[in-house]
């Protein structure tokens, strides 16, 4: 029995190199969206962020040959084990709730203008 984090499928050495990928690509991204093809609540999220005219990263798990990997390494990283996994200029802003809920707030734009992941005059939704 290991902590509600452990990952008995996975070697150490695998998780290591796993989390070292998605932090080289949160760090060189101005936002990521790490998700899978069919996710619905991915697809909402890459819908709204296209909206809103964001530049963004997707990465899909699901046809990612470590993409198990990877999502355990967020879920170490992050504490979220849920697809979308959305960062924002290198912060952890969480799943398609946050998102939807950080646009409702009109937070989102400001977020994306910071990370400068949209142009200076992006259509508004
Ligand atoms: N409330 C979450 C729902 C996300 C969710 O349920 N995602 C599903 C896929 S549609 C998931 O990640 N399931 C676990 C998995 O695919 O490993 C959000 O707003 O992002």
């Amino acid at each position: 029995m290991g902590s509600m984090f452990s990952s008995p499928q996975f070697t150490k050495e695998q998780m290591e190199i796993a989390l070292t990928k998605a932090k080289q690509i949160v760090s060189s991204n101005p936002v990521v969206v790490f998700s899978k093809t069919y996710c619905g609540y991915c697809t909402r999220v890459k819908q709204l962020l296209s909206q809103l005219g964001a530049t963004f990263k997707v990465i899909e798990l699901d046809q990612e040959s470590d993409g198990d990997e990877v999502q355990q390494a967020l879920l170490e990283w992050t504490r979220q084990r849920t697809v979308p996994n959305v960062f924002i200029g290198g912060e952890h802003v969480g799943g398609c709730d946050s998102v939807l809920e950080k646009h409702q707030q009109g937070k989102l734009l400001p977020m994306l203008k910071d990370a400068a992941a949209v142009p200076n005059n992006p259509a508004k939704v």
